[in-house]
């Protein structure tokens, strides 16, 4: 199978982490973590550090790996990189995400993440 490489920010803000709805695609209006797919000659942080740019104008200090997460979609095998982040500089914009929520703990099973997603989201409130 088809192997996807993708990295994935989970922004963190004192005890809240930000989230987003896909704006387009298979699983468009579904949650997840801004990120991508990790391009030939990147390391995971440059990816992150530049698609984060991309999706949200934001510049982000990419901080420790929380998880790598190894899921099977029924075209794809995806490996996603999971990273702690914070917002250096900047204003978040929405440039291609539908919608956008800074998440608690108590919030964080409000919204349908991603099926892969759901694997992280039990490190994250171990944290939180
Ligand atoms: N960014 C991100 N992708 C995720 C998460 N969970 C999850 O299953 N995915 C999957 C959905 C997509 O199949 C893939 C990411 O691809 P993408 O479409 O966001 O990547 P991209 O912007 O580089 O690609 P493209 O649309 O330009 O082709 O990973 C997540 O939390 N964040």
């Amino acid at each position: 199978m088809k192997v996807v490489r993708v990295v994935a920010a989970v922004i963190r803000r004192e005890d809240q982490v930000f989230a987003t709805a896909r704006g387009y695609g298979e699983f468009c209006g579904q949650w997840e973590f801004p990120g991508g797919k990790i391009e030939e000659s990147e390391t995971p942080q440059q990816a992150l550090i530049r698609e984060i740019k991309e999706e949200l104008n934001v510049d982000i200090a990419v901080g420790e790996c929380i998880d790598t997460i190894e899921y099977d979609y029924a075209t794809f095998h995806l490996s996603m990189d999971c990273f702690w982040a914070t917002i250096i500089n900047g204003q978040l914009e929405l440039k291609e995400a539908q919608a956008a929520k800074w998440l608690s703990k108590v919030d964080l099973d409000s919204v349908t993440w991603l099926p892969a997603d759901i694997l992280l989201i039990d490190k994250i409130k171990k944290v939180l």
